[in-house]
């Protein structure tokens, strides 16, 4: 088992480099050359094991031997740390909460799983990490939290100016220590641009040791693959279950594929997209045009050039005709999306957050044509109190948890930039010295 990449399956690497190196030289997205299928009596006993015991068995073949079972084991079980809910809408239809951890968005998981890999390798090391991690609001979050604690590993996050909430805001800009903020003058994909062109400048990389956060770092994108395993823990594996994924960079997604890949018995994906849709596009006609990048009330998924589409397409062998079978888009306007939230919440009193609301939409296009037995699961992926402005206009309820409360207190701390790669790479360069 080896990890390659998208753009040359002879780049090939293990796991521990391939989450150092976060990005492979050529552009392209490690894969995992092999994705096993889990033992058929795990499948059927998954309503008797613990969570944690699931994420072990679905991790493990990935790290392959390179941390030793009992830190691997540690790492998990602190990863898994926090509880996800899957709360019944109506007869068909169930939310799984996937915000109940640090940073009230389903980032966490994955962003703590990478944090512990990273310091488990970097233990010992001489050298420092400086990781990279391009936000439209939620991912810098997590990983700010996570990363917050950790030793010889610093956290540069890039996020749009003026696109992300309050809340989102403040998460990224006020952990001091070792994580800088920059408020870059662009949107979310000019973050993720100036990132990727630091992976592929050869000369800065003899320069710094750099990584990312994420979900081109496979540390950070295969745990999320656990989450779909938690209503089949709850149902059993003869339960037909279609899942609806608010959908941005795509990473969400791709680790839903990843674990049906692994046996698990998903029967359908609906890829659920605000005006940023370049992919339920893509499966619509076979032509993939990303666009630039449309700001929206559903904003982490404001993402013009989806960089998880790479992994996709190489799942299923660039096969327009077996993905378009797999997965169903849709995608909904901010007028539509605002609609549901406040449809859901009158007729059956659950508050969804706007990129909840868009999955929850896709999820009842996709149930009108489903079988009567199919049940949805749409993933709830963020607390509705990062999203104030919109939930105000649904909801008057007090929502803010106490923890989340005192983030808004705090005061940001950011620098701010161009979007030109040149002022991005003297900054880091000057950090580095
Ligand atoms: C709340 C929320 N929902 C959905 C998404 C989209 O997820 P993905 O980028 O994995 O498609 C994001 C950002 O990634 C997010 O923060
Ligand atoms: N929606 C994300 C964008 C980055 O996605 P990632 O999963 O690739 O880190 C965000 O909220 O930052």
């Amino acid at each position: 088992m080896h990890y390659y990449s998208t753009l040359n399956k002879n780049n090939k690497v293990g796991f521990r480099e391939a989450v150092i190196e976060g990005l492979p030289g050529d552009n392209g997205l490690f894969m995992p050359s092999e994705i096993s299928k889990l033992p058929s009596e795990f499948i059927q006993n998954l309503p008797d094991l613990p969570l944690q015991e699931i994420g072990f068995q679905v991790l493990n073949p990935f790290v392959n031997k390179e941390i030793p079972e009992t830190t691997l084991r540690n790492i998990i079980n602190k990863t898994l740390s926090f509880d996800f809910p899957l709360v019944e809408i109506d007869n068909n239809t169930f939310a799984l909460e996937l915000y109940h951890g640090p940073s009230y968005a389903f980032k966490d998981v994955g962003a703590k799983f990478l944090a512990q890999c990273l310091d488990y390798f970097y233990r010992d090391a001489d050298e420092k990490c400086t990781i990279l991690v391009a936000t439209s609001g939620d991912t810098g979050g997590a990983v700010a939290a996570a990363f917050s604690e950790t030793e010889n590993i610093e956290v540069i996050i890039l996020y749009p100016s003026g696109k992300v909430s309050d809340l989102q805001e403040k998460q990224l800009t006020t952990y001091e220590k070792n994580v800088t903020a920059l408020e870059i003058a662009g949107d979310f994909d000019d973050c993720q641009r100036l990132v990727k062109s630091a992976f592929l400048d050869e000369e800065l990389r003899k320069k710094i040791q750099i990584s990312s956060a994420n979900s081109i770092n496979i540390a950070r994108f295969l745990p999320q693959a656990i989450y779909y395993f938690v209503p089949f823990q709850i149902f059993g594996e003869e339960q037909s279950i279609a899942f609806s994924v608010p959908s941005g960079n795509y990473g969400n997604l791709t680790a839903g594929l990843i674990a049906q890949k692994m046996g698990l018995p998903i029967s359908s994906f609906i890829a659920s997209a605000n005006r940023n849709d370049a992919v339920p596009r893509y499966l619509f006609s076979g032509n993939y045009e990303p666009k630039p990048t449309i700001p929206t009330i559903s904003n982490a998924m404001d993402v013009g050039a989806p960089s998880n589409f790479q992994r996709m397409l190489d799942l299923y062998d660039k096969g327009h005709d077996k993905m378009k079978k797999a997965i169903k888009g849709y995608s909904f306007t901010d007028e539509q999306t605002l609609q549901i939230m406040q449809n859901v919440y009158k007729e059956f009193d659950y508050l969804l957050d706007p990129h909840g609301a868009v999955a929850y939409g896709g999820l009842k296009e996709y149930l009108k044509t489903a079988n009567k037995n199919e049940i949805g699961v749409l993933l709830e992926t963020a607390h509705p109190c990062k999203f104030m402005e919109t939930v105000k206009k649904v909801s008057k309820e007090d929502i803010y948890p106490d923890s989340a409360s005192q983030f808004l207190n705090k005061e940001k701390k950011s620098i701010k930039m161009t979007a030109d790669y040149n002022d991005f790479r003297s900054l880091l360069l000057k950090k580095s010295n």
